[in-house]
């Protein structure tokens, strides 16, 4: 320490508190970088790292630096890449500091706390969340600071609670230091993996620091009056969030006004792999929004809606009224496409209002966000005029609760000028009338400015040279330029400032006398019209929670005129929602499939299912013929019915269900350490042990990850308890290539069979997408090998190797095969494995000559049937 600069010291002393952020220490003009972080931030950005001291004796430091005024775009960069940016300013003015000016962190930008646009997408939340377990109570509490949303719940299990987290996908996570453990490091890595963390000590988890931190951020708020009592160890969450924006934030982030709770058994439940396998949001192979099926729902028009229809596609609704409520509002939008397109128009010229409440109340907002609230607010009174006569309850609800702020607009209307520059400290915000002293000061600037070109005119006259020029520059301020040729006729009282190779510049008292007043002017015209600006910007943050409310009804606005924008387009239906059993969709389609679909026609299906008589349908068919898209359709129609939206159907009726499971496809998860067979069987047990009675189960080919004979023995006992054990009779669909599951219909009535009808064609196979009763008896693999283009003689050997096996099967049991000849009228030439007993039993006594049998080797007879058997 003692061989550095003060400089040095005081930087080193700030940055040992701040010790995983890159701190931005700011000197001049620029915010400079050393050592470690200067190293770091000097790679990310692709700047150039030089070295401090590089002559003298001390120790040589890496340093870099970004301007302060273009910074922007640098921190985003470093957020982007999971760093944290600490921003420490001087905090006293340079010219008066004696000794090394005084500094100080004013703020700390992380991954899950950026409010500014570059670093965020529209339609994604920026979350920062913490998790906290207790007592085997798994807590969760989030804030998105750019729009101030917060909220909280409470999980029973922790794989419930990482489902949850992966769902909500934060930016950043707060975990008690207790997870640095490596235990706990590896049960976590699917939700930190990527993320900002930060690890807090167990005291900021303490319920009386909490409720203090709760009081602070809500004004005297208690976790009752927020109605948070009920969730214990998500608001010691709640409070690790608080703690943390106080910590970074230094201020306070008024417009974070509440907390709003929810529970698990609100939502139709969704576990992390059914989100996945439905692409509800992102596709499996890209992750992108595009393919998803919140990519096709989104027709929204503002970013708020965006983000709302994400929502409600993650949380689809359990109570019934609220469901049949946003129909009847779509249904009604659906009515009036003329005032749809109205809406639309309207909506689309509205901002980001949670984003600029945001904004304004962290005081980072600028004019410019100032004059987009008013252009965005301007638009209330038009929708609320073009709502107003609507009956359906939400819509009347919405027109109700949109406060237009017209006191906001007018403020802003009066204050600002209406296109106001990005800068704030030079001028040019606030609008003429406005401030009586602006206004005087103004005129006389623009006096003054008029005075220097009389002047210039004056001295033209007075001195005969034409060319003579009054001119302003930072460093002289007004001067008079006269050439060198010229210099001769210069007046006495010219005073010569400074000699240029062919030039001379002069002042003379009246000039400088003149230059005080406007220059003087034009800087208390600065420091007023932003002071000014703050207290606009202060009066409208004041008003934050208003103008968070309209937010919200307009983006629920935007959200309904969208499922009904789609309903029209896809031409959907208004699904029957009930308290009953029976789910039916007549010629119901996959919504992403369907629209995907350019050349080829998609199928449309039916389907019927109940808790009795078709609970758990098995469904078989050739490679390719449409199972998993079937099934997946299913779901989804049934998720969209509880959002509220519209399906793409013709006909439906979608019983309330409590859970959607998955069970789809070989997604095997190695960073977590696990198989893929592995994978398979913890999700298939999972939803042993989540399903009811109430669920939807989809089950696609589950045993195929390990030996026929395992895979077929699990997939049947799987079925089996699926319809026996009643707490967990889910209504299931059920794909299997294991044609003998189809044997399952003929001993348990709540099983049916049905199968994908597929034509052959000259040893090919044409697909016809239609399901039919009945199970399927060829899985024409090979056919579909062909098609995927394996070589021919692939295709040939793999045929060989068929009728091998096939024949193959009948040889080992040591019956004649021309026996097994006559019987090719039954029905599988698949492999059969549980048909080859009964055949041989069959077999053995057709042949049996009953007139010539002993007693002894009748005897016999049935001992060898019966082990047969
Ligand atoms: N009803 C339909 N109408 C038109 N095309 C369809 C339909 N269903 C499926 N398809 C098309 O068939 C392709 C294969 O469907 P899918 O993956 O559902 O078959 P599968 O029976 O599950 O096959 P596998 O047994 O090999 O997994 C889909 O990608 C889709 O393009």
């Amino acid at each position: 320490m003692s061989e550095l600069t003060p400089m040095m010291r005081q930087y080193l002393e700030i940055k040992a508190d701040y010790p995983d952020t890159i701190l931005f220490f700011r000197m001049g003009d620029f915010y400079e970088m050393f050592l470690d972080d200067a190293v770091k931030a000097s790679r990310i950005l692709g700047i150039t790292l030089t070295c401090r001291n590089k002559s003298s004796d001390g120790p040589e430091i890496p340093l870099c630096g970004v301007p302060f005024h273009s910074c922007a775009p640098y921190i985003a960069k470093l957020i982007e890449a999971g760093e944290k940016v600490a921003i420490c300013e001087q905090t006293e003015d340079p010219k008066l500091a004696k000794g090394i000016v005084k500094r100080e962190v004013v703020k700390v930008v992380t991954p899950g706390l950026v409010v500014e646009d570059a670093s965020l997408s529209p339609k994604e939340n920026n979350y920062l969340l913490a998790l906290f377990e207790e007592e085997k109570r798994f807590g969760l509490a989030y804030l998105d600071l750019s729009t101030g949303e917060f909220r909280i719940t409470e999980l029973a299990d922790q794989a419930a609670a990482l489902a949850e987290v992966t769902c909500i996908g934060p930016r950043e996570l707060i975990l008690p230091a207790s997870y640095r453990d490596p235990a706990q490091t590896k049960a976590l890595v699917s939700i930190t993996a990527g993320r900002a963390l930060t690890y807090f000590e167990e005291w900021v988890y303490d319920s009386d620091y909490c409720k203090r931190l709760i009081a602070n951020q809500f004004k005297g708020a208690t976790p009752a009056t927020l109605g948070c009592d009920g969730l214990p160890v998500a608001l010691l969450a709640a409070g690790a969030v608080l703690h943390y924006l106080v910590d970074t934030q230094k201020g306070s982030a008024p417009h974070v006004t509440s907390i709003s709770s929810y529970f698990e058994s609100e939502h139709l439940l969704l576990d992390e792999s059914t989100r996945r396998n439905l692409e509800l949001t992102a596709t499996i192979s890209e992750g992108k929004r595009k393919g998803s099926l919140l990519g096709l729902m989104d027709r929204t028009v503002t970013a708020m809606g965006g983000r709302k229809l994400k929502q409600w596609i993650n949380y689809p609704l359990m109570d019934l009224k609220k469901i049949v409520e946003r129909q009847d509002a779509v249904e009604e939008l659906l009515g009036q496409p003329g005032l749809r397109g109205e809406l639309r128009d309207l909506l689309s010229g509205v901002y980001d209002l949670e984003r600029l409440n945001g904004r304004i109340s962290l005081a980072s907002a600028s004019a410019k966000d100032l004059a987009a609230l008013k252009g965005s607010l301007s638009r209330i009174p038009g929708l609320k005029e073009r709502i107003a006569g609507l009956n359906a309850k939400l819509l009347r609800e919405l027109n109700a609760g949109t406060d237009p702020l017209d006191d906001i607009c007018s403020l802003i209307e009066r204050a600002i000028v209406e296109n106001p520059p990005f800068v704030l400290r030079e001028g040019g915000i606030i609008a003429d009338g406005y401030h009586e002293e602006l206004d005087e000061l103004r005129a006389i600037s623009r006096e003054g400015k008029g005075f220097i070109a009389r002047l210039e005119a004056k001295e033209k006259s007075r001195t005969g040279i034409s060319s003579l020029k009054i001119r302003y520059n930072k460093v002289f301020g007004y001067y008079i330029e006269v050439t060198k040729a010229n210099v001769s006729a210069i007046p006495e009282d010219y005073i010569r400032r400074q000699t240029l190779a062919n030039a001379e510049r002069y002042i003379t008292p009246e000039l400088k006398e003149y230059e005080e007043k406007v220059l003087g002017a034009e800087d208390r015209i600065r420091d007023l019209e932003f002071a000014l600006f703050q207290e606009v910007r202060e009066a409208t943050a004041a008003q934050g929670e208003r103008i968070a409310r309209s937010a919200d009804r307009l983006a629920t606005l935007d959200v309904l005129v969208s499922l009904a924008e789609l309903a029209h387009d896809r031409g959907y239906c208004r699904p029957e929602i009930h308290e009953g059993s029976e789910l039916s969709i007549t010629e119901g389609r996959h919504p992403v499939i369907e629209e995907m679909h350019s050349t080829e026609r998609f199928v449309p299906n039916d389907t019927f299912l109940d808790n009795s008589e078709n609970q758990l349908i098995i469904i078989t068919g050739p490679n390719m013929a449409g199972k998993s898209t079937f099934m997946r359709q299913v779901a989804l129609i049934t998720l969209m019915a509880q959002m509220g939206s519209f399906v793409p159907a013709e006909k439906s009726r979608i019983p309330l269900v409590d859970r959607i499971f998955t069970r789809v496809g070989a997604s095997d998860n190695i960073a977590r350490g696990h198989s893929t067979f592995m994978v398979e069987m913890m999700e298939s047990a999972a939803i042993l042990r989540g399903a009811t009675a109430k669920s939807l189960v989809i089950l696609d080919e589950i045993g195929r990850g390990t030996s026929t004979f395992d895979g077929v023995s699990i997939a049947w006992a799987v079925a089996e308890y699926l319809h026996d054990n009643k707490l967990h009779a889910a209504k299931t669909l059920f794909a299997t290539h294991y044609h003998e599951l189809t044997e399952l219909a003929v001993t348990r009535p709540g099983i049916k069979n049905f199968n994908i009808a597929v034509r052959e064609w000259n040893e090919r196979i044409i697909f016809l997408r239609k399901i039919v009763p009945g199970g399927a008896s060829h899985s024409y693999g090979i056919q579909v090998a062909r098609l995927a283009g394996l070589p021919q003689s692939v295709i040939e050997r793999a045929k060989e190797i068929l009728l091998n096996l096939e024949k193959g099967e009948y040889v080992e049991g040591g019956l004649p095969r021309l026996a097994r000849g006559k019987q090719k009228s039954a029905p599988s030439p698949q492999l059969s494995l549980f048909g080859a007993a009964d055949d041989q039993l069959r077999e053995r006594l057709r042949n049996v000559e009953v007139t010539t049998l002993t007693p002894l080797e009748a005897l016999n007879l049935v001992d060898e049937l019966k082990r047969l058997l």
